[in-house]
């Protein structure tokens, strides 16, 4: 237990840094940033002998690198919805920056930018800074906006060269997917979406997301939980030792999984994030890069030995040197001789600005002294640099010129690095041995033919060099598939009239012993590979949660439906959907606690009289506008004696009202007092001065003030977090006490998601923030008495 309670309360920390790291505490800019010294003289000299920056563009360059780097963002793509949050943004939040004429004292507010070359301007660039948000309401607007929607998981917050890689891996949705070195996640996020392009719920194909760090792999579950995708799994591997994993070809036979696309993200010095991460300028030396050498091609070595013939691996690093990125690709395209080859993308994504790739270069030792061939550098120096960081003698041959440097100067960016490897053959080191037949491979995942002489595996792909698989951090708890007889099966398929399509041997729960009480679904891809393998691989995380315990009694399922995995679970329910068609429904679900069962349109209170009480899935189909498609919301929902709820976490009801159209910020009442507070002071002051501006931030950048900056940030952002968990609550309790109605239905009263917003602000024994719920006070016999005769 006490394990348990530890692991949680790990797992809450990793992910309040990740929400930071995914949030945008880093675009609140204060005057830590101007203090940090931007000087490195080695790093210039480096750079300018380098010559990958033209003379006369040096100085743009690092005065560039000196400034901070505007925020970016994608709306997350793969729900059809994304048309429509980008028709909100553009129409209530940008607008409103574009075309507001600034008072005569009051600074011109920054104006977002479309990313030119990402599809369907689906992802942005604004440069704000802390003290600007402050004064202005509109861009409090968009940040508080901002926030919810990236919790919701619909807005991405992502450094646009980032975004570069997967939109160059032709990701589809059969594709088997690996990314080696994925934490904290964007760029998984990005593969995942593409996985699912064009709303497929559940595609043949998978995304693998890896990372040798066990904490940073729990940044990468907060990140991909929010796209709800039964086609993901997260491993905790080091990915130049990557394992072999089996897999069931269509005709029963077991083989090693190849990878149709891989991402091989690999760790770098990161000197293309000098804009962020200010600190850089000061540790910035030559051997970072010449260290990390070695590891990125051991990396790549191992990608490309899991990539299947013809397949696609992208190398990236947010690195601009040569020995991390030129030098790597070099030696590794020798070393496949004439098997793998670099893509030509330059007619890709053709408004991004690029440099091609290097055909010379120099490495500088840690004594700052140059060597143009490894034959120049002293023996005593050999164990520190190699001789694959220099140009090989064919490098002219290599099209290295295929390879992507993104120069923060030319788009107001990071810098970067890309490259595009096609496998076109079997790679040399491989074993050329003639594929063995397998024999088929039973249910449980062994080998029909094993025990009778040699194990026959198809041997498709070289074995890494032996390491030891080895637990680190925290051992999680198994995935076990759910024996389809399991008796807990039949009510649960009787209750949701789920037919015999639904997927039950993809079903999983992580208790070994006791009552089950949350079920997963995964895609029968992601089953084989954990099936076959679990003892090889350290999984942290896989499967959408689907469905948890609720033992309501008086309802004939002991199991409700969870809304992460109400996607999933749609195409198979049979009895407990109830489609809506009023929009003004949906919005009484959001806002309301509890409604009672007559507070909905006559055709859902009709439906909602005709289906017994217990869990449901509200649908609502919402046809196409001016601005977007059509697309479907689903919301997962309690049908109790006289009311019904809905079990949706507090910023996907944000999400969801917006979508409706509601102004959620009439709701959130504590954030509107914020923006009154500012206008206010605009109109009184002339100028904003905010009330803990003392120890702020000074727009000069005092060195003094960096301690209470980064302290104001976090109060800030404290603040943001009260309110995103007051703000819905405001409105319900308003809301119901406004129209003097209690919101007493004790039979609603269903265990709630662990995040639940239903309960906003609530706590165990009924108060809301304080304050006494009606739930508490009225009995539930006068309740129903009334709702009886209002119904
Ligand atoms: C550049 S970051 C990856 C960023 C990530 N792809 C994204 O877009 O969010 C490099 C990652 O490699 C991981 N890493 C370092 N060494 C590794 C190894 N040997 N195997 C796998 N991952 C490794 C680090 O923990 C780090 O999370």
């Amino acid at each position: 237990m006490g394990r348990r309670k530890d692991k949680r309360k790990f797992h809450k920390k990793e992910q309040e840094q990740s929400k930071d790291g995914q949030g945008w505490k880093n675009d609140i800019r204060g005057a830590g940033y101007l203090a940090t010294p931007k000087e490195n003289q080695i790093f210039e000299k480096y750079y300018k002998e380098q010559g990958i920056i033209p003379e006369e563009e040096w100085d743009q360059f690092i005065d560039t690198l000196r400034r901070p780097l505007p925020s970016s963002f994608r709306i997350t793509g793969f729900k059809s919805q994304a048309k429509a949050v980008l028709a909100i943004i553009k129409s209530e939040f940008f607008s409103e920056l574009m075309n507001r004429k600034p008072d005569a004292d009051e600074e011109s507010l920054p104006k977002p930018t479309c990313i030119s070359w990402y599809p369907d301007e689906l992802a942005w660039q604004l440069n704000i800074n802390r003290t600007i948000i402050r004064k202005s309401v509109p861009l409090q607007k968009l940040h508080h906006f901002l926030i919810t929607e990236t919790e919701s998981g619909n807005i991405s917050r992502q450094e646009t060269v980032s975004m570069i890689p997967p939109l160059l891996m032709d990701v589809k949705p059969h594709h088997s997917v690996l990314d080696m070195c994925a934490a904290p996640g964007s760029k998984t996020a990005q593969l995942i979406e593409m996985l699912h392009t064009g709303d497929t719920t559940n595609p043949e194909g998978f995304v693998i997301a890896n990372d040798s760090d066990n904490k940073r792999c729990y940044l990468l579950v907060h990140q991909t939980k929010r796209l709800e995708s039964p086609c993901f799994m997260i491993t905790n591997q080091d990915a130049s030792h990557m394992p072999n994993l089996l897999v069931t070809k269509p005709d029963g036979q077991k083989t090693n999984l190849l990878y149709d696309r891989i991402l091989c993200d690999v760790p770098c010095s990161g000197d293309g994030t000098l804009r962020k991460n200010v600190d850089m300028w000061r540790k910035w030396v030559p051997q970072n890069s010449n260290n990390l050498h070695g590891l990125q091609l051991r990396i790549l070595r191992r990608g490309l030995e899991l990539l299947e013939e013809g397949g696609r691996l992208v190398y990236s690093t947010c690195s601009m040197n040569p020995v991390e990125n030129e030098a790597v690709i070099a030696s590794m395209l020798n070393n496949c001789e004439g098997s793998v080859e670099l893509v030509d993308i330059s007619q890709q994504l053709p408004a991004l600005k690029r440099q091609p790739g290097l055909t010379s270069w120099k490495v500088m030792s840690k004594a700052q002294v140059w060597y143009s061939s490894m034959d120049e550098v002293p023996e005593l120096f050999h164990t520190q640099i190699r001789g694959s960081i220099f140009p090989p003698a064919n490098v002219q041959q290599l099209h290295l010129e295929n390879c992507l440097r993104i120069l923060p100067h030319h788009q107001d960016t990071g810098g970067f690095f890309v490259a595009v490897l096609q496998k076109n053959s079997r790679l040399p080191w491989m074993t050329a041995k003639p594929p063995k037949v397998s024999a088929p491979v039973e249910e449980d995942g062994s080998n029909a033919g094993e025990g009778d002489g040699e194990k026959k595996i198809e041997t498709r792909a070289y074995s890494p060099p032996k390491k030891k698989f080895r637990y680190e951090g925290y051992k999680e708890d198994p995935y076990i598939f759910l024996d389809p007889d399991d008796p807990i099966l039949p009510p649960i398929k009787e209750f949701y009239g789920l037919g015999d399509t639904f997927p039950v041997k993809c079903l999983m729960t992580r208790c070994l012993e006791g009552q089950k009480r949350h079920l997963y679904l995964s895609s029968p891809a992601v089953k084989d590979i954990i099936v076959h393998n679990e003892q090889k691989i350290k999984i942290i995380n896989t499967g959408v949660k689907i469905l948890a315990r609720s033992n309501k009694k008086g309802v004939d399922c002991d199991f409700r439906l969870c809304q992460e995995g109400s996607r999933s679970m749609l195409p198979y329910i049979t009895t407990r959907v109830l489609e809506v068609a009023e929009q003004e429904d949906i919005v009484t679900l959001l806002t309301q606690e509890n409604p009672f069962l007559y507070r909905m349109s006559p055709p859902l209170h009709e439906k909602l009289k005709n289906i017994s009480t217990g869990s449901i899935c509200f649908l609502f189909n919402r046809p196409a506008s001016e601005n977007a498609s059509k697309f479907s919301i689903e919301i997962v929902g309690w049908r109790g004696k006289v009311s019904v709820r809905s079990f949706v976490p507090k910023d996907l009801r944000m999400h969801i009202l917006r979508l409706c159209g509601v102004d959620v910020s009439t709701i959130d009442k504590a954030f509107q007092l914020k923006l009154e507070k500012i206008e206010n002071k605009r109109k009184t002051d002339g100028k904003y001065q905010d009330d803990d501006e003392e120890g702020g931030v000074n727009e000069a950048g005092s060195p003094g003030d960096v301690e209470s900056t980064d302290k104001d940030t976090v109060t800030d952002l404290e603040v943001d977090r009260q309110d995103d968990s007051t703000k819905i609550l405001s409105g319900v309790i308003e809301n119901a006490d406004s129209e003097g109605k209690k919101s007493n239905d004790g039979e609603t009263n269903a265990p709630m998601e662990e995040n639940s917003t239903s309960s906003i602000g609530a706590n165990g024994d009924g108060m809301h923030n304080g304050v006494k719920s009606s739930k508490t006070e009225a009995s539930s016999e006068t309740v129903i008495a009334t709702a009886e005769e209002h119904s």
